[in-house]
């Protein structure tokens, strides 16, 4: 008994070898006594059927087959006893399915030429069910999102080359820094414009893109939260820098003898009060390691840059004066894009960004953010952006997304 219910209930390791179990034979003997001669015939095809090669593979017909043979017995089968019980997983009892009454199916596999026909019938069956049952969950599967996992994660593709990440500027930005700590064996693609990398991941020349999102100092990248409207990239992850921004000059150059500082507009805002304290006009140029490659290249001794020490060391300039942001503790949050989004776990938490409009009206956005408060649900951050007439793209189950 044990044994009936254990095969059964494990489905493609079916042990062809159970099937002539002598459970079964002796339920066959007490139905008809058997000459010796009929006995070998008997042992001999059992053996032929239990090694038939079909057998093995189609489990689900050959439990039928032994439920139907236990029948015969209600004393020695559980699943005998209980026709009802259903075993293909479309609900259907085996012998409705075969089109056959379980004690013909069982005096055949005992008696002769017409029990190996029976075991071949089987396996059709369990062939068939297969078949239907797998091309079902194929275009069930199909029809999800590709799982992320751990591996998408890491710094190396699947095909073990390096994975690459765009950013805007050139080497030694803070971008780059950024890219750098989220994946530090990473191939870092320098992009002239944000909307660049952006577009290095749609066009599959980078795998991920980072860019920087917020800064604690100063605020919202707003240019940014515009771009992730218009593309159809997915945030996967975040990166939180601690920038520390650095006064460049030319070897020997000393801080008294600059007359102008350039850089990247954020860095120049959140060094406000250093700057103050300097006779020196700001200007703004694309990035910050730009900004040191250029004064460098044109050999400006009055001119200072504010970027990083690895911008310094990457073009032979010297720090003159290091930390000179306002805020000491000043964070830039970066956020990692790519083409898939990641499923999240439910082993660690996840950070979600949802982006919704709203028609016009009184406390409709009240409303909306209550739907949050009811469920005790934190928010991190909201930030509203005007729509600009541009359309806003909106994402269905099937991430292919529409304008709306
Ligand atoms: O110019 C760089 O180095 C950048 O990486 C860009 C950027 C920015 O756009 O905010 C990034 C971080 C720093 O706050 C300053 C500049």
């Amino acid at each position: 008994m044990t044994c009936i219910s254990h095969f059964i209930h494990i489905p493609g390791t079916f042990p062809s070898k159970r099937v002539p179990s002598p459970t079964n034979i002796s339920i066959t003997f007490t139905q008809r006594p058997l000459q010796l001669f009929h006995l070998l015939l008997l042992l001999l095809l059992l053996l032929l059927f239990s090694f038939s090669p079909s057998e093995q593979s189609f489990p689900w017909g050959s439990a039928a087959a032994v439920s139907q043979l236990g029948r015969t017995d209600p004393g020695h089968s559980r699943i005998g006893s209980n026709p009802d019980r259903a075993f293909f997983s479309n609900g259907e009892r085996p012998g409705r399915l075969l089109g056959l009454s379980p004690l013909r199916t069982t005096i055949r596999s005992v008696q002769g030429e017409s029990s190996s026909k029976s075991a071949t019938e089987l396996p059709q069956t369990g062939d068939q069910m297969n078949g239907i049952h797998s091309r079902r969950l194929q275009k069930d599967l199909s029809s999800f999102p590709r799982p992320l996992s751990v591996s998408d994660l890491s710094s190396v593709p699947e095909n073990g080359s390096k994975m690459r990440i765009s950013f805007k500027g050139i080497s030694g930005s803070y971008s780059e820094d950024a890219a750098l700590k989220a994946y530090p064996n990473c191939e870092t693609v320098p992009c002239i414009e944000f909307e660049d990398t952006f577009k290095a991941v749609e066009l599959w020349l980078a795998d991920k893109a980072v860019l920087p999102i917020e800064s604690s100092s100063v605020g919202s990248i707003h240019r940014n939260y515009d771009l992730l409207l218009r593309h159809r990239l997915h945030i996967v992850s975040e990166v939180q820098l601690p920038v520390n921004f650095c006064l460049l000059a030319l070897p020997g150059v000393r801080l008294e003898q600059l007359k102008h500082v350039l850089s990247h507009p954020q860095a120049l805002a959140s060094s406000d009060i250093a700057l103050g304290k300097l006779n020196v006009t700001r200007e703004n140029v694309d990035d910050t390691a730009g900004a040191a490659q250029l004064v460098a290249s044109k050999k400006l001794r009055d001119t200072g840059v504010i970027a990083s020490a690895r911008a310094a060391e990457l073009y032979g300039l010297t720090v003159v004066a290091e930390k000179i942001q306002d805020d000491l503790d000043s964070i830039t949050r970066f956020i990692v894009l790519a083409r898939d989004p990641i499923i999240p776990r439910t082993d660690k938490p996840f950070k979600t960004s949802i982006v919704f409009t709203l028609d016009e009206g009184p406390g409709v956005l009240f409303k909306a953010l209550a739907v949050f408060a009811l469920r005790n649900i934190n928010l991190t951050k909201i930030e509203s952006r005007p729509q600009r007439k541009r359309p806003l793209r909106v994402v269905d189950d099937s991430n292919t997304g529409s304008a709306k």
